[in-house]
């Protein structure tokens, strides 16, 4: 047994194990006035090969990388074996300051040079402050800022949160399964974690107190997380999901139920590179192309030129495939510097975010489409083009005018705001499809922040009142995918196709358990698993009442 386990919840399937690697939180400034105990010639013998194992580590992960990280990882190590720094911090220790708080002072004098200099050099800032970060950090025993490099085995990743920008190099031979304290089943960290096909556990609470290097075993299925484990323990654990997952192997096809109503199974990704996942687990197009990650770290959009590179490598991976591309969602938990809301917002989450900036920044949303429509143009994809955060006709209205004006030939919108969803008969004659958004969905009906890891709850997508949502949307009349965190869920997929969707788009690792949950049961099945979820008044009843209309579910390991 595992000497210890937490609990967490499990977004994202399948068991990792691997040494727990604790993601450096903001490495704490000494305290300023730090003295040292009067041995100069240790202080300054223990800065020297600090900074040494710093500059070595540095190096040698630039080796192993290539390319032009080698060249920005060997600039760090030259800073870091600056000798005029060297001298700088000598002297402050000469005077009594303690080693960590001499490499920070020090380190910050280069930093206000570097900042009046201005141009490259002040770019160069960034650099500067995480290789003294990391100095400070052999210094005191604090862990290390941002990632490891890549070692011989894969590590289990422990963080408080992740944000898309610390993760944008991980792949699925680094990290054996992520475990956040924080964060919810549609954080960033569970989106990105099921698009690399890595086991997950997110609002698990005590994890960052996990010590480093303690070997960690993560079920993505069930949430537990247990320290230590026993070889048994691991072997059983990574069988039970190598069963389930042969079973799954074994249906294949485009999605549909039992009795053949056919339901696409679309894949949900943040740009090309998820696309190798999207083919490898057989999606039969896009549904949610998040276009947003291409937008972020920026200080103005990406160049016409630059869109459109990407939207051609995804749009000719699904050659006469639909291929669904939400326009950029910016504002709120996706705030981007260079569309500022147009006053300081209290609750970002309802404030100008999706369709309402770009009703404000217009010009990026057209140069966005422009792109989009010669992309288009170029393969033979059927490109459909998406509003998120829409909530009035007139919205869905002006929407539409603008793809249509750009030449973009399906437009629709995302229905992830109650108000929409609640009238979706007044928005449908504006628009060629909807979309469903789960996730905000589920935020904005209960009033919850997403990334609240308090608030997990609200994020069940068995929330009776969510699938009331869903069937007044699908019954608008108009065609209604699903591409919301929710599809993940195969039973919760069956009850879905039960309420008339036509279309469910997921993380790509998540298409064979809900493919083969849709082959093994009919469609009167799946519509009489939704009237029982729907009878009940809260999730974990919805979720066992529609379950029992669903017996396959079982037989699957689902
Ligand atoms: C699919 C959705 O969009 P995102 O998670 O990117 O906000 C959603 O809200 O359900
Ligand atoms: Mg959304």
């Amino acid at each position: 047994m595992a000497t210890e386990s937490l609990t967490g919840t499990g977004v994202s399937p399948g068991a990792g194990y691997g040494p727990a690697y604790l993601m450096g939180a903001a490495v704490p400034e000494p305290p300023a006035g730090a003295r040292h105990d009067g041995d100069v010639v240790a202080e300054v013998a223990r800065v020297e090969a600090a900074v040494e194992r710093v500059a070595a580590e540095l190096q040698a992960r630039g080796e192993a990388v290539g390319g032009d990280a080698r060249d920005v990882l060997a600039a760090q190590a030259l800073i870091a074996r600056d000798p005029a720094l060297a001298a700088e911090i000598g002297d402050l220790i000469d005077a009594g300051t303690a080693a960590e708080r001499a490499v920070y002072e020090a380190f910050m004098r280069y930093n206000d040079i570097l900042t009046q200099v201005g141009g490259y050099l002040g770019q160069r800032v960034a650099d500067l402050a995480d290789v003294r970060d990391r100095v400070i950090a052999e210094l005191t025993g604090v862990p290390m800022p941002g990632l490891p490099a890549a070692g011989d085995k894969p590590y289990v990743l422990v963080a408080r949160d992740l944000a898309p920008a610390d993760t944008a190099l991980l792949s699925k031979d680094i990290v054996a399964a992520f475990v956040t304290e924080e964060g919810g089943p549609t954080s960033h960290t569970a989106i990105l974690a099921r698009a690399l096909g890595v086991p997950a556990v997110v609002a698990c609470a005590g994890a960052t107190s996990i010590a480093n290097g303690v070997p960690v075993l993560v079920d993505g299925t069930t949430g537990l997380v247990g320290l230590m484990p026993s070889e048994d323990e691991v072997r059983a654990t990574i069988k039970a999901a190598r069963t389930r997952d042969a079973a799954l192997a074994e249906v294949t096809g485009p999605g549909a139920t039992a009795d053949g109503r056919p339901v696409a199974l679309l894949a949900n990704i943040g740009g090309p590179r998820d696309l190798a996942a999207a083919l490898e687990h057989g999606a039969e197009g896009v549904g949610l192309y998040r276009t947003e990650f291409l937008f972020l770290d920026r200080d103005q959009a990406p160049s016409e030129e630059e869109q459109e590179a990407a939207y051609r490598e995804v749009v000719s991976a699904f050659p006469g495939r639909p291929v669904t591309v939400r326009v950029l969602d910016a504002g709120g938990d996706k705030p981007l510097g260079f569309l500022p809301p147009t006053e300081k917002e209290p609750n970002p989450a309802l404030g100008q975010r999706g369709v309402r900036i770009l009703r404000i920044f217009t010009d990026v949303l057209t140069g966005q489409l422009r792109a989009l429509a010669r992309a288009a143009e170029a393969g033979s994809a059927e490109v459909r083009v998406m509003a998120p955060m829409v909530a009035t006709p007139e919205d869905a209205a002006w929407f539409v005018a603008a793809c249509r004006a750009a030449g973009l030939r399906s437009a629709g919108i995302m229905i992830e705001v109650p108000a929409a969803a609640l009238r979706a008969t007044d928005l449908a004659p504006a628009v060629d499809f909807f979309s469903i958004g789960t996730n905000d969905l589920a935020q904005y009906t209960f009033a919850a922040d997403r990334e609240v890891g308090a608030l997990t709850a609200f994020q069940d997508p068995w929330q009776p009142v969510l699938l009331d949502l869903v069937a007044m949307t699908a019954s608008a009349g108009v065609p209604t995918a699903v591409c919301g965190e929710a599809c993940s869920d195969p039973a919760l997929s069956c009850v879905l196709a039960g309420l008339g969707v036509t279309a469910l788009s997921m993380a790509a690792p998540a298409i064979p358990g809900v493919r083969a949950a849709l082959a093994r049961h009919t469609l009167a099945q799946c519509r009489a698993a939704a009237v029982a979820a729907r009878a009940q008044t809260g999730p974990e009843a919805a979720r066992a009442a529609a379950r029992t209309h669903l017996p396959a579910l079982a037989d699957l390991g689902l």
